[in-house]
């Protein structure tokens, strides 16, 4: 099971969610950006790495939102979400072609990779 975190950024109702760039796994796919935590790292300080390298962005960590467990073909993922404040948003896209804020409650209208469905319901659930 690899476990990945993934930033939970909410700002006025609006949640910040990536789309994955042509030759990435599950290219086109939107997700809430983040990636694999590493040996010895927290998962704070793997989102905040993740952050820098794929969003080359500063951000705060704060408290864990919610996990869920998904088996995709080749590999089983532990999605952990993490509420994450982005006090500057200029951002410089790597691994993403682009970057959106959409309303919380149209976010099951957005092409989420998989794992990231069970997080969506909650977040609508809770903040739409
Ligand atoms: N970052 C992130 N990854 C997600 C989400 N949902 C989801 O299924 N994933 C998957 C995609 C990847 O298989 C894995 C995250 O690892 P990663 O972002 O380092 O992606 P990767 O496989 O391209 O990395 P790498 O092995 O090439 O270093 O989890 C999500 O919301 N955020």
């Amino acid at each position: 099971m690899i476990k990945v975190v993934a930033a939970i950024a909410l700002r006025d109702g609006l949640v910040l969610v990536a789309r994955r760039a042509l030759g990435q796994r599950q290219a086109g796919l939107w997700e809430f950006p983040g990636g694999k935590i590493e040996a010895g790292e927290s998962e704070a300080e793997a989102l905040a790495r993740e952050l820098h390298e794929e969003l080359n962005i500063a951000a705060h960590i704060g408290e864990e939102f919610a996990r869920t467990q998904h088996h995709y073909a080749d590999v089983s993922i532990e999605l952990i979400g993490l509420f994450t404040e982005l006090p500057e948003m200029d951002c410089v896209l790597s691994v993403h072609d682009q970057i959106d804020w959409v309303p919380i409650g149209h976010l099951a209208m957005v092409d989420l990779a998989p794992a990231d469905i069970v997080l969506a319901q909650k977040l609508m659930r809770e903040f739409a």
